[in-house]
């Protein structure tokens, strides 16, 4: 069983540059961990190289040489009981491969200038619905524990899947995300749609949503129905209803249905990722607007991460909620749907809120 004094074990395992994964589903206690320790990653240039694959998945936003879908091949499916540092195990060695994300010195600036540029094409009604997200990089202490804060992370966030993914190639990526993208077996399937936010009241589930929140979700619904709807699959639905992800709420409906072919998993991810959740709509002009004006790179912040399987147990969430670590810095990221009539304070408070998710932790 993998406990939190595993922790040391888990920091050995990064600075050796192995490529491994552990996550906790959402009410579940079991921690599971997979390692590759034979050969690399495989690199894949599509969604759809993920048909009839297994593996633990780790997917960028936008697709690039830097930034490919990361197919981790496990041969080890146990935390090793100990292990031995070596003076070869050095941390110089990724702080190298991996250059920090640096964001905006006056961040608030930046994000205002982007807020005003998304809220163009939303006022004219060329766009329905754009996510807009930022980065924030900051300094961290000699002590941190990536393998600490994980555990950290599974005790306080009960209702999200936690997870720590490291690869060479990706780095070390750490979130806590209440949003899945494709769950299921046989012929049980799931995905949701999740939007809308604000904070618990009194730490307890907000049941009163006001009418952009409502529309943000019915946005995202209606894609999701209309995209499983294009493979011939009618869902069975369930709500919208508030779900509780961290100090947060979201508005949420569940889509579970069976597929036409479980080897097709990457034809299905296809159609559905990026869902409107963290892009918007329509998607494909959505998609270029926020790679061509929000001004930094998401890197692997609202792609998806987790285990694929198509004849076994498949878990894929969206990234979110997460943070990338580098050697003398963190980078956390956050965004926010903005309709026309989103307020620009609204959905700055609404990036922080999301931000503290893992900040929290932190502290
Ligand atoms: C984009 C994020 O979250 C997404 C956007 C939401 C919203 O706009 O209200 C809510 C939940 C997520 O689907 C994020 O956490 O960074």
């Amino acid at each position: 069983m993998i406990t939190k004094d595993s922790y040391h074990i888990i920091d050995t395992l990064i600075r050796q540059g192995r490529s491994f994964a552990l996550w906790r589903i959402p009410g579940n206690e079991t921690i599971h961990f997979r390692m590759q320790s034979y050969g690399t990653p495989d690199l894949l240039g599509s969604y759809t190289e993920l048909n009839g694959r297994s593996g633990f998945v780790i997917a960028p936003f936008h697709i690039s040489d830097k930034h490919p879908i990361v197919l981790i091949q496990p041969d080890c499916m146990d935390l090793p009981e100990d292990i031995l540092e070596t003076p070869q195990d050095n941390i110089e060695v990724f702080q190298q491969a991996y250059p920090e994300i640096v964001s905006y010195e006056n961040e608030k600036a930046h994000y205002t200038a982007c807020f005003h540029a998304f809220q163009q094409p939303l006022l004219r009604g060329i766009q329905d619905k754009l996510v807009l997200s930022r980065a924030k990089t900051n300094p961290k202490s000699a002590s941190f524990s990536p393998g600490k804060v994980f555990f950290q992370a599974c005790e306080r966030y009960i209702y999200s899947y936690v997870y720590l993914c490291y690869t060479p190639l990706t780095g070390i990526w750490m979130g806590g995300t209440p949003e899945i993208l494709l769950a299921g077996e046989g012929n049980q399937w799931q995905t949701v749609a999740l939007a809308g936010t604000q904070r618990l009241k009194n730490g307890k589930l907000p049941h009163a949503w006001d009418q952009k929140n409502w529309q943000e979700q019915q946005l995202v619904a209606t894609y999701i129905r209309r995209q499983l709807g294009t493979l011939g699959i009618v869902p069975k639905e369930k709500g919208p209803y508030s779900a509780r992800a961290g100090e947060l709420a979201h508005l949420k409906s569940d889509f579970r249905f069976t597929l036409p072919d479980n080897q097709k998993l990457g034809d299905l991810i296809n159609l559905l990722h990026p869902t409107p959740a963290v892009c918007g709509l329509p998607k494909e002009d959505a998609y270029q607007f926020i790679l061509q004006h929000e001004g930094y790179d998401r890197s692997y912040y609202s792609g998806f991460i987790g285990w694929i399987s198509p004849s076994g147990h498949t878990d894929l969430y969206v990234n979110l909620r997460c943070m990338n670590i580098h050697a003398n810095t963190y980078t956390l990221f956050a965004g926010g749907g903005l309709l026309a009539s989103s307020k620009l304070e609204e959905e700055w408070n609404e990036t922080e809120d999301k931000m503290n998710t893992m900040r929290n932790i932190l502290e």
